[in-house]
């Protein structure tokens, strides 16, 4: 999949040569979570360049407009980094992702004028957007913007929202589901775990003492952190391009550590990975969130404290010895 970064200081120069020799068939939003109705969106722009032998392609935003513009609550993280974003519309069939930066400058684009000078210059042919799609300035460009000033060269499909157990599929569920460490959940709205990518950092040089050496992970970009607790996961250690060198399961903490540390302070993320021995500093990994195995506790003693990791990563093993029978 080719990658175009553009930003607003092209969209009136320039752009025309960068049309497509064939057209373009683009979807356009900003797809955080890349979920189930996401991706029929994206699906259906893809089949759309299949039928009209089109270059099919998506439209995505960095940062997030609320980042920019401090819009309703704060700014509460991502559930797909760009990076991330990216790497789903290539598994999706999409040829090509076009990036706009997001700014101050770009958030005072009418509607009118990113129609004209952004997408009948790219070469579109058919616009693919989900029911509640906005642009433009304040967001007043819908649907029906589209075709109105893409002056009759543009059709536009709308796709209707995907529904599961009767209620809508959208991020803000995702959000929630991941505030309560509904990982199964999680999974069924997108089609698969949810995934945090950090790099290993050094920590209080305990675990090992405890016989639970644990990789600390500072994360990558500004995620959605799923609730405090004690989760079974998957994990990846990364090649520097960003490939699977390797695959273990472990567990996984995330939470202030109550045995030792003074409450208040920061959150931690640490993950003790099974049948491995080894240096992790600086290296990346990527975390895929199986289950919700329990809360964190403050323990009596560091002896319970051992014990009770002991029998987590026992459940853990277990779970994971049943998955790989199914
Ligand atoms: C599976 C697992 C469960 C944990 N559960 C708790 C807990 O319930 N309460 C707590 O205070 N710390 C918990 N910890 C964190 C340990 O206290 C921490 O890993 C240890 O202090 C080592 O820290 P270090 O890597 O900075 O040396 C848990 C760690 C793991 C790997
Ligand atoms: N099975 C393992 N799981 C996690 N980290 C491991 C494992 N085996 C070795 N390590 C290494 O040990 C480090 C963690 O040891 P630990 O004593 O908890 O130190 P720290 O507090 O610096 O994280 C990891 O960062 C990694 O380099």
């Amino acid at each position: 999949m080719e990658r175009i970064h553009l930003s607003v200081a092209n969209v009136t120069g320039g752009l025309a040569q960068a049309a497509e020799r064939k057209g373009l068939s683009l979807a356009i939003g900003f797809f955080d979570g890349v979920h189930l109705g996401h991706q029929e969106v994206i699906r259906r722009a893809v089949a759309s360049a299949r039928e009209q032998d089109l270059v099919s392609a998506v439209m995505t935003f960095d940062p997030h407009p609320r980042v920019v513009l401090g819009h309703g609550s704060q700014y509460d993280g991502v559930l797909t980094p760009l990076e991330d974003k990216l790497g789903l519309f290539a598994e999706l069939g999409v040829d090509a992702a076009y990036v706009i930066r997001f700014d101050r400058e770009f958030s005072e684009v009418t509607a009118e004028r990113f129609v004209q000078s952004l997408i009948v210059p790219l070469g579109v042919r058919t616009v693919t957007v989900g029911f509640d799609f906005s642009f433009g300035h304040r967001g007043q460009g819908n649907a029906e913007a589209l075709k109105e000033f893409g002056g009759g060269g543009l059709q536009v499909q709308v796709v209707s929202p995907v529904f599961l157990d009767d209620s809508k599929v959208s991020s803000t569920r995702i959000r929630q589901r991941l505030e309560q460490g509904e990982c199964a959940e999680v999974k069924r709205l997108t089609g698969r775990s949810y995934l945090l990518k950090g790099t290993v950092i050094h920590g209080d040089a305990r675990g090992r003492q405890l016989g639970y050496p644990t990789a600390n992970l500072r994360l990558d970009q500004p995620y959605v952190i799923p609730r405090t607790g004690v989760y079974a996961v998957e994990i990846d250690v990364l090649s520097e391009a960003g490939t699977a060198e390797s695959r273990h399961s472990g567990v996984l903490n995330i939470g202030h550590r109550p045995t030792f540390d003074a409450p208040g302070g920061a959150l931690k993320l640490e993950a003790h990975l099974f049948d491995f021995d080894g240096d992790l500093y600086g290296r990346r990994l990527a975390m895929r969130f199986h289950s919700f195995l329990r809360a964190e506790k403050k323990f009596e003693s560091i002896d319970q404290l051992v014990e009770q990791i002991a029998s987590d990563s026992a459940r853990a093993r277990e779970i994971f010895s049943v998955k790989a029978r199914d």
